[in-house]
């Protein structure tokens, strides 16, 4: 086999959380493009079915469910669905998350807080525990990817909000020890840390806070944010036979804006 054999998705079948738009749906149509199946969870249905036109046109097969991840009852039935309705999967990418306007600490209330680890974190842990547990119980391996961000090592400046980089930092702890426990069944999970990506979130941030974008991008060493495309090779990379000696990673990309 050679080595981008390797990479080739083909006979996968992947379910991606907030796959409609943004990174999600750029890693979802990185990964068809390699040859999986996709089954794509997020709120939109119109989004959902634009996103699922665009599976298909790549020729894979493509299965959309409109469901609120943030609701643990609906993340826990939009999985379910998946599992009964899609057939067994191989590679879980949970990347559904999001951030508000950040509200400090001493006045936050506590359903915001509650909302913001509900959406970023309860949702990695229902998915992954029904979706990567039937991974485990089929015995024939799996990848779990958890999308956290940068803002699980450093705190967001004018962006972020503290229960969104609490739930982020808590996801890589999670991707860790769920490593620790899955790695004998040939499961791996490994978390991708992305930096300040062109999607609709910054897009707004862009129009209504200006001046935070550009300082921000002044503290990238690339000089500018990401765009959504250049997510989709490692989350093919993380989906595929080329990382099955890698588990629990956390993998920073962010053009540098943790180095300085
Ligand atoms: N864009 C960035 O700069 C950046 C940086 C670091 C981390 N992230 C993380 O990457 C992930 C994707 O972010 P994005 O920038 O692509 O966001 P986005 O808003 O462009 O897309 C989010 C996707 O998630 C879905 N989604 C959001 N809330 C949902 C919910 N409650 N239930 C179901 N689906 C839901 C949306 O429908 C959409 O498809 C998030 O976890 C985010 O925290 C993004
Ligand atoms: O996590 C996000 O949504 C980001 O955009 C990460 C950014 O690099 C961060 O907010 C800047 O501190």
């Amino acid at each position: 086999m050679g080595v981008l054999d390797r990479f080739r998705l083909t006979g996968k079948r992947l379910l991606v959380t907030g796959g409609s738009r943004g990174l999600g749906r750029a890693m979802a149509l990185a990964c068809a493009d390699a040859g999986a199946d996709i089954a794509l969870v997020g709120r939109d249905p119109d989004a959902l079915d634009r996103a699922a036109a665009e599976v298909r046109a790549l020729g894979r097969e493509a299965f959309a469910i409109a469901a609120d991840v943030g609701d643990p009852a609906a993340c826990e039935a939009a999985c379910r669905r998946a599992l009964d309705e899609f057939g067994p999967i191989d590679v879980l990418i949970n990347n559904a998350g999001g951030r508000r306007v950040p509200t400090p600490t001493a006045e936050m209330p506590l359903e915001t807080w509650r909302q913001l680890i509900d959406l970023n974190l309860t949702s990695v842990f229902v998915c992954t525990k029904l979706v990567g547990g039937a991974m485990v119980e089929r015995g024939r391996g799996g990848r779990v990817i958890n999308v956290a961000s940068v803002n699980a090592l450093v705190a967001g400046r004018g962006i972020g909000g503290r229960h969104y980089e609490a739930a982020k930092a808590a996801v890589v702890g999670f991707t860790r020890a769920t490593a620790a426990d899955w790695a004998a069944a040939g499961v791996t999970v490994n978390a991708i840390l992305p930096g300040g990506f062109l999607t609709d979130p910054n897009r707004k941030w862009q129009q209504t806070h200006p001046a935070v974008i550009a300082e921000f991008e002044r503290n990238i060493p690339m000089g500018r944010l990401g765009e959504p495309d250049e997510i989709g090779p490692l989350a093919v990379y993380l989906a595929s036979d080329a990382s099955r000696y890698m588990t629990g990673a956390a993998l920073v990309i962010d053009g540098g804006y943790t180095l300085w």
